[in-house]
């Protein structure tokens, strides 16, 4: 058993209609707020006009900043935090999906240090990235996500990109945690059936990555993580047909919030190794995280998992999948099939050679996920250190 310690400190309004409570929520934690949002799908769904609408009703002045792009860049960062000090906020809200939110709070943190967002990434030679742990100090942040995926709203985690070096990489540290997140089901409605499948590959992904290759006594863990892929298997599909779903949607959105939390992570005593080799795909070719990932799951299992963790893949998919083979490792094999079969409902069929990504360029993104995911190390961790040759091998089983 790995000893854990646990803080949760994001306090969380859940509900339909929760985006009225925005104004009075914000006037508790300042009076002029940065605005952060994307290009067009919050103002298109005119969620960003009520956001300001009920912000000026409370007497909060709101600063727009509608620039950060998906897979959102240390430049947008910076951008995002000069005007925020030009204009002296005392917040930054964010509207919109895990990009904006990631950007959201690193703007929350430079704006206060007044330090490039670069200055944090794991490949600066010269930054704090050793440090993150003890970082603590940003503008309060209210988050509300606008689509069920990364958890972003109510962890202190953030995922960057630097263009310059293509490097994607994610921090995490104590100043990043939201004060507030306001979680609207209703918000999601409109988010399309090609986002909403890969969002939801995306919160799968987050459950099945540490439990897959968790230490031991993790049963509590354990339960609420199955629980949570069965809600996610049963209500994607749902959502994906029925964009205005209130229950498929309300579930989805609380799973991708719990999905990265201490409720599922405590005690696992491992990292991300799939999301350190999607990380080069959207660095290099801006594929979205989502289904980069589910492309890659597939592959992973079959290489690594079915070989090291046969018994936890096939506890996955008896608890998850209806899978019922009494044997572990034909229980694996099952399971592999009944994912592959789930993301087919979900109309995710790609392989990396649909994104334009030349087959020569496989080696370049295996060697930045050793290089990057890797720490310095020469390996990825995960059920045991992942090599450039099993990082190749991978890329090339789905090209
Ligand atoms: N912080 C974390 O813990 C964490 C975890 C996993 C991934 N990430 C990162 O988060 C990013 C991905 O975030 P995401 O998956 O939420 O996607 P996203 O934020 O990039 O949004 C995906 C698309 O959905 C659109 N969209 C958002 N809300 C919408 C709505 N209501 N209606 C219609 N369209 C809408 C956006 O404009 C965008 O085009 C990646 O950079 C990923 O690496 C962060």
């Amino acid at each position: 058993m790995i000893p854990y310690e646990v803080s949760f400190p994001t306090h969380v309004l859940f509900g339909c209609g929760e985006l009225t409570k925005i104004g009075s929520e914000a006037a508790k934690l300042g009076h002029k707020a940065l605005l952060v949002t994307g290009g067009k799908a919050v103002r298109a769904a005119g969620i960003l006009q009520r956001a300001i609408q009920y912000l000026t009703e409370s007497n909060v002045t709101p600063i727009l900043y509608d620039r950060i792009e998906p897979n959102p860049r240390t430049s947008s960062v910076d951008a995002g935090a000069a005007l925020a000090r030009e204009h002296a906020c005392d917040l930054v809200i964010a509207i919109g999906g895990g990009s904006v939110m990631d950007a959201a709070k690193m703007i929350a943190l430079t704006a206060k240090s007044q330090r490039p967002a670069y200055d944090y990434m794991r490949g600066n030679p010269d930054g704090l990235f050793a440090q993150l742990a003890t970082i603590t100090d940003a503008l309060p942040i209210i988050t509300v996500p606008t689509v069920a995926a990364t958890g972003s709203e109510a962890n202190e985690k953030s995922v960057l990109t630097h263009w310059d070096t293509h490097e994607k990489s994610s921090m995490s540290m104590p100043a990043l945690f939201p004060r507030t997140a306001l979680l609207d089901p209703t918000l999601t409605y409109s988010v399309p059936s090609r986002v909403t499948a890969e969002s939801s590959a995306d919160i799968f992904s987050h459950l099945f990555e540490a439990y897959l290759i968790s230490a031991p006594s993790t049963h509590v863990q354990d339960g609420i993580t199955e629980s949570l892929i069965r809600q996610v298997v049963h209500f994607a599909p749902i959502a994906v047909a029925e964009p205005r779903h209130e229950e498929a949607r309300s579930t989805l959105l609380w799973a991708s919030t719990l999905a990265i939390s201490p409720f599922t992570l405590a005690g696992r005593g491992a990292g991300y190794p799939l999301h350190q080799l999607e990380h080069p795909l959207s660095g290099h070719y801006d594929i979205s995280h989502g289904r980069g990932l589910s492309i890659l799951a597939l592959p992973y299992f079959r290489q690594i998992i079915a070989h090291d963790r046969p018994d936890r893949l096939a506890r996955m998919g008896r608890q998850c999948f209806g899978v019922t083979h009494p044997d572990d490792q034909q229980a694996a094999f099952d399971t592999i099939d009944a994912v592959a079969a789930w993301f087919a409902r979900l109309g995710i069929t790609e392989r990396l050679a649909d994104f334009g990504i030349p087959h020569a360029a496989l080696e370049t993104l295996a060697e930045d996920a050793i290089r990057i995911g890797g720490r310095g190390s020469g390996s990825i961790a995960g059920s045991r250190p992942i090599s450039l040759r099993d990082v190749l091998a991978i890329y090339e089983a789905c090209y």
